[in-house]
């Protein structure tokens, strides 16, 4: 099942002499299930494309589909309700909130959406990501590997149609990077889930199960690996 889509999407940056075409015309589609890095050197375009897939910017030209649904070019507010009913982010920072518990940070998504908590999910989920004995830790108590444990945790925990991963690892040494990374592609294929990953950062690509190769604003490559 097709999950996002996107139509010859394009974004410039700029205006008139010093405008940027950060994005050519692009044709994406991922599929329900897939973990998608996409890889490239410095500028290529990588987070312009994962801020117009996750909405968190709109394109110059074309169109991105959610499920089949339009959601390019809707107003900032139907954005923000999008991204928080429909997207996980994880982000290299772990962009956790330092006042509240791993448990609070894992469960912000729900509460900010008023929806109810699925108690055994969110139960499974926090021990399948070895959080169980740190659950009421302040993030500033947390180890970087296990910070980023527990966003990966709240990005999975209102159960969204796709998570974005924006250099995961970019903030972690090697032991916990390859953890990490190992958990994150784990819990992906446990919850099927379907995450699109940029990395400059070949090692941390070879987790993927497909592999998108992004230069100067166009894709250059798509290798499936299994
Ligand atoms: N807000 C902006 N205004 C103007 N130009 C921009 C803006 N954001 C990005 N660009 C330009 O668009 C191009 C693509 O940038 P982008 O950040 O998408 O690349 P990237 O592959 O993610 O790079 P990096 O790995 O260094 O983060 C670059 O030439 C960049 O300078």
């Amino acid at each position: 099942m097709d999950i996002l889509q996107t139509v010859e999407v394009t974004k410039t940056y700029g205006k008139g002499a010093t405008a940027v075409e950060a994005l050519r015309a692009t044709n994406l589609t991922i599929r329900k299930g897939e973990f998608v890095a996409v890889v490239g050197a410095s500028g290529s375009g990588k987070s312009t494309l994962l801020h117009l897939l996750g909405g968190l910017d709109n394109p110059t030209s074309g169109d991105i589909f959610l499920e089949g649904q339009r959601f390019s070019n809707l107003t900032e507010h139907e954005l923000s309700i999008y991204r928080r009913r429909k997207f996980g982010f994880i982000f290299q920072q772990f962009n956790l909130l330092p006042v509240l518990s791993a448990e609070e940070n894992i469960l912000l998504p729900l509460l900010l959406d008023n929806r109810k908590v699925d108690k055994e999910y969110i139960g499974d989920l926090i021990n399948f990501l070895g959080l169980t004995d740190r659950k009421h830790h302040l993030p500033s108590s947390l180890s970087g590997g296990q910070q980023q444990r527990v966003a990966i945790a709240r990005a999975l925990s209102n159960k969204p149609s796709i998570i974005f991963a924006d250099e995961p690892t970019g903030n972690l040494d090697s032991v916990s990077s390859a953890e990490v990374l190992k958990l994150l592609k784990d819990s992906i294929k446990k919850y099927h889930q379907t995450l699109v990953m940029i990395t400059h950062d070949k090692e941390v690509s070879e987790y993927a199960d497909r592999v998108i190769t992004i230069r100067d604003g166009a894709i250059v490559g798509d290798e499936v690996f299994i």
